[in-house]
């Protein structure tokens, strides 16, 4: 089964183009990374694919329905997104944040129950942000702040998570265990994961398959190995580089020269 179909997508924010004509698939449960250079159209894709924008032409279906047959909570029930550099400016503690990932499933007046902090409970384990709970949530590092939105989306309880950069202004260190939660969550939960990441290395030692946009329009699809090729690297960054095996994790490795 498709997690998401997108089927001749067109978008712009004015007259031109900015999504010309794409179209993919992406089966459940599968971890997928978007790349391309700055300005190819990547966040504008995924915000399409959450229905914050509209296409002007194409098809998105999600899990099998049309996603303009879905309303808005059972979207949220299905997709989360983690936008770029969330900016949060009141004074909420981390637990009010993550709560606020149980809207979808609460009525106009109905408070939250046992049942959704334990689920904050769990999101805010999973992310590691369980004691950070009473902090608020502008007195984080950049580091921390990333864990607990994605706790937020986590509590959604979506089976597909859309994030944009999340490890961009983030140490190794953290990059590393940001994607790593992300692979647990997918491994674990069959949480599909689609994940617009710069890192080229990051993608490819990650993910089950490879999106290259450049200019609106899909470069390759497919494995690390069939995507990130001295060609389309060259192509769409318009660099040199060498592509090898790294022989510590076994995936493929580029050197830009
Ligand atoms: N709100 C907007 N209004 C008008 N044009 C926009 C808007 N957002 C993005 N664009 C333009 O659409 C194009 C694609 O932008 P988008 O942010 O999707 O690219 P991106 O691949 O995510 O880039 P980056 O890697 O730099 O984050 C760019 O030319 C950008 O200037």
């Amino acid at each position: 089964m498709y997690a998401l179909e997108v089927k001749n997508l067109k978008f712009g924010y004015a007259k031109d183009l900015i999504l010309k004509d794409i179209s993919f698939s992406i089966e459940k449960g599968k971890f997928i990374s978007i790349i391309g250079p700055n300005g190819s159209g990547k966040s504008t894709l995924l915000k399409n694919l959450n229905r914050i924008y509209t296409p002007k032409g194409g098809e998105i279906v999600v899990e099998s329905v049309d996603i303009n047959m879905i309303k808005a909570k059972e979207l949220a029930k299905k997709i989360a997104l983690v936008p770029q550099n969330t900016i949060i400016d009141y004074e909420f503690t981390v637990e009010d944040i993550v709560l606020m990932g149980r809207h979808p499933y609460k009525g106009r007046f109905q408070r939250e129950d046992n049942n959704d902090y334990e689920i904050v409970k769990e999101a805010l384990e999973m992310t590691n942000t369980f004691h950070l709970k009473n902090r608020i949530i502008t007195e984080l590092s950049g580091g921390e702040r990333q864990r607990v939105i994605i706790a937020k989306a986590l509590a959604q309880n979506p089976s597909i998570i859309l994030l944009d950069e999340p490890t961009s202004h983030l140490d190794i260190n953290h990059q590393i265990e940001i994607l790593n939660l992300l692979r647990k969550l997918n491994r674990e939960k069959g949480t599909t994961i689609v994940v617009v990441i710069h890192d080229i290395n990051l993608a490819s030692r990650y993910s089950d398959e490879v999106i290259m946009l450049n200019e609106g329009q899909i470069v390759g699809i497919g494995s690390p190995e069939e995507v990130i090729t001295k060609e389309n690297i060259e192509f769409a960054y318009n660099i040199k580089v060498v592509i090898e095996k790294n022989k510590y994790t076994d995936a493929i490795y580029l050197t830009a020269l």
